[in-house]
């Protein structure tokens, strides 16, 4: 059962300074204070799985710290996400960051357990690695479900140096496991070298549309988000967000960084654009603190953590009120 009693909220910055005390996104309560949340956020310090620069473990609790700022009415959607339903800061997953089987297996039952409760998840990675537990434990409550991929890169590789589980290859992995709904598959904010055209051929055999930086450029936020919503309809929904699918100037501190972005403002239009798509959950991964400068990149997945927690929260009010 979810919960239902009335939302407890972020802890109120006219009495006690931002800046002071311990940091839970958007300074909401932990899950321990509330028993039972609708939307759990939940950190997930794992990045064993990258390919280039570390650093994504610490990820979670920068986004913690850049999200102290975030107010609790959001105009853009009309909405005060923590007022319309328990949003509450689950803490993060332990995992393994030595053997990257194991992890992947903690991050499912983790997530099995918060689902089980009855909570939408919002996660805070970790590198993208992560993205194919979660979609496992969300299809085994959803069935196969439509997949929004924001990110400058496919990760629809098959392996690196012979390993299965990177952040190069959750997607892959998830459709060979029929985990994901074929028919709603789309890659946003794509750019970048790739290791040959066949990565389009294999990714493309996979199901996925894509949506190029470019083509978001060109035909603009919203444009792309009623295309998208058309191809998700009323599936159940999972968005991934990839914060490297932002422009290095909008994202510096991040793994695989990729020249030639979307911005920050046409992810977030973006987003809102799909606000009546039922968000079952998402995750905002790659984050990588030690590369940031002036909180840029965890500000920008603070406020995208903000928009998608928006989403869920005015759904789940909304079906309670039918
Ligand atoms: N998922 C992220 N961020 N990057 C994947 C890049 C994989 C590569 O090195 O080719
Ligand atoms: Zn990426
Ligand atoms: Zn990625």
């Amino acid at each position: 059962m979810s919960s239902n009693e009335t939302p407890r909220g972020p802890v109120d910055s006219s009495r006690i300074p931002r800046y002071a005390g311990p940091a839970t996104f958007a300074r909401l309560p932990r899950l321990d204070e509330v028993g039972t949340a609708d939307v759990a956020v939940v950190g997930v310090p794992f990045d064993s799985g990258v390919s280039y620069r570390p650093g994504a473990r610490f990820g979670g609790n920068a986004i913690r710290e850049a999200s102290r700022l975030l107010r609790p009415y959001n105009p853009a959607q009309d909405a005060s996400p923590f007022a319309l339903a328990q949003v509450a800061d689950g803490g993060d997953i332990a995992v393994n960051p030595f053997n990257i089987n194991e992890a992947v297996e903690t991050i499912e039952a983790a997530a099995d357990d918060l689902l089980g409760t009855g909570a939408r998840l919002m996660t805070l990675g970790g590198d993208h690695t992560i993205a194919l537990p979660l979609l496992r434990s969300v299809a085994k409550k959803h069935g196969p479900v439509a997949l929004l991929h924001f990110d400058a890169h496919l990760d629809t590789w098959d392996t690196y140096f012979g390993a299965e589980y990177t952040h190069g290859t959750p997607f892959r992995r998830a459709v060979e496991e029929g985990i994901l709904d074929t028919s709603a598959l789309s890659h946003v904010g794509t750019r970048g070298p790739l290791y040959g055209k066949q990565d389009l051929t294999d990714d493309e055999k996979m199901g996925f549309g894509i949506v190029t930086s470019a083509d978001i450029s060109r035909r603009g936020a919203d444009e792309v988000a009623d295309q998208l919503r058309q191809r998700i309809g009323d599936r159940p929904l999972y968005i991934s967000i990839d914060i490297d699918c932002l422009d290095p100037a909008h994202a510096p501190g991040t793994g695989t960084p990729e020249a030639g972005g979307m911005t920050s403002r046409e992810l977030l239009e973006i987003l809102r654009g799909l606000a009546s798509c039922n968000l079952v959950s998402a995750d905002v991964v790659e984050v990588a603190p030690a590369y940031d400068h002036a909180e840029i990149t965890s500000v920008a997945a603070s406020h995208t953590a903000y928009e998608l927690t928006t989403i869920m929260s005015r759904q789940i009010a909304e079906a309670r009120a039918k």
